[in-house]
């Protein structure tokens, strides 16, 4: 199966739906036996529980690297297949790091994402009671998870941020802090014990993970498909914002988050990172995806994949409404030029 391709990957501009070598739930060319796949470290983050509870990261070897930018760095020198990386979270929004890593450098391209529950516990040494507990760290992702429960029940203690969950449970380890906001299954790569589970302010918080890997054609169209772009506007014009959330909206394509970040060329410049609901081999995704590409200085395809979120009942969600609504009136357009309106 081919299809029309808008995005500055699409080299001859057709690409081909079919998995590449490996496996179907894994579809990396392996340069490395067995295949690696890297994500920010150290052992025992939210982020490395996420990627081992994803399905076949077992048949590759998990390798920490020191920083997002690394990871996605050794992806793209060919030390890894893929990387693995947080992309957002339901607390605070998006991880800038990768957000801005994916919109710079080679072109790299979203395979996949994955959800993983932000509740924490607090975790100390052995023997050390609550109240014995003067320094608090963890990654800062965790401070408003944990802001209440931190005002009433330990309301002196003081707060030190740490480069990650696993960090801020060393950092406990090493005697340097009392206790760390963590998930409870850091506590014994750690040697560490919970001193409270559970904590949570915002009930079914959740942080969004991607794994991703050099450009290659997208897996098939599953039918609850993510696409993800970035979009650089021309700042002068007047409705240029407007005009990229037009592309979408009159096809019916449900943007599912936009965020600006700065290019770096000064202030007031803006790239907007934008995933949508739908693949790049339907018509309406693509129609946008070329509208974009007709009106914008430039725009990145970051790839198309399946959307993590479990399936609705049969008919009920928004995003295949709008595609069978696509598909009625794209039917009745075939038939208006066929004479038979
Ligand atoms: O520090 C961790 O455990 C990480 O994996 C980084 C992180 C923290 C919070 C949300 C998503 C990722």
């Amino acid at each position: 199966m081919t299809g029309e391709c808008a995005g500055p990957n699409a080299g001859n501009g057709k690409f081909h739906l079919a998995h590449t070598e490996g496996s179907a739930d894994f579809p990396f060319p392996q340069a490395h036996s067995p295949g690696r796949l890297c994500y920010p470290g150290p052992e025992g983050t939210f982020t490395e529980a996420a990627l081992r509870a994803l399905p076949g990261s077992d048949a590759y070897e998990l390798v920490p690297v020191p920083s997002i930018p690394a990871t996605l760095g050794s992806v793209r020198a060919r030390e890894a297949e893929a990387a693995f990386v947080p992309i957002e979270n339901s607390v605070e929004g998006g991880v800038t790091a990768t957000l801005d890593e994916l919109a710079a450098h080679q072109p790299l391209m979203i395979r996949r994402e994955a959800m993983q529950p932000l509740t924490f516990a607090l975790l100390v040494r052995d023997g050390t009671r609550l109240e014995d507990v003067k320094t608090v760290t963890g990654h800062p992702a965790a401070l408003p998870q944990v802001r209440g429960w931190l005002a009433a029940r330990l309301p002196h203690a003081e707060w030190e941020s740490a480069p990650s969950t696993a960090d801020g449970a060393r950092l406990v380890q090493e005697g340097r802090c009392d206790g760390a906001f963590a998930g409870e299954f850091t506590a014994s790569r750690y040697g560490l014990a919970p001193a409270a589970r559970g904590i949570h302010e915002v009930a079914n918080a959740q942080a969004r993970f991607v794994l991703v890997g050099r450009p290659a054609p997208p897996a098939p169209p599953t039918g609850r498909d993510k696409t993800s772009l970035v979009v650089w506007l021309d700042d002068d014009r007047p409705g240029a914002l407007l005009q990229l959330l037009q592309e979408f909206s009159t096809r019916g394509v449900n943007i599912v988050r936009i965020e600006s970040r700065p290019t770096g060329a000064g202030l007031g410049r803006y790239s907007f990172s934008v995933d949508c609901e739908g693949h790049i081999a339907e018509r309406r995704v693509g129609e946008a995806l070329m509208g974009l590409k007709r009106t914008c200085p430039k725009v990145r395809f970051l790839g198309s994949y399946p959307q993590h979120s479990p399936d609705p009942p049969d008919g009920t969600d928004a995003g295949s409404a709008s595609h069978r609504a696509f598909a009625a009136a794209s039917a009745w357009l075939g038939a208006c030029r066929a004479g038979q309106p």
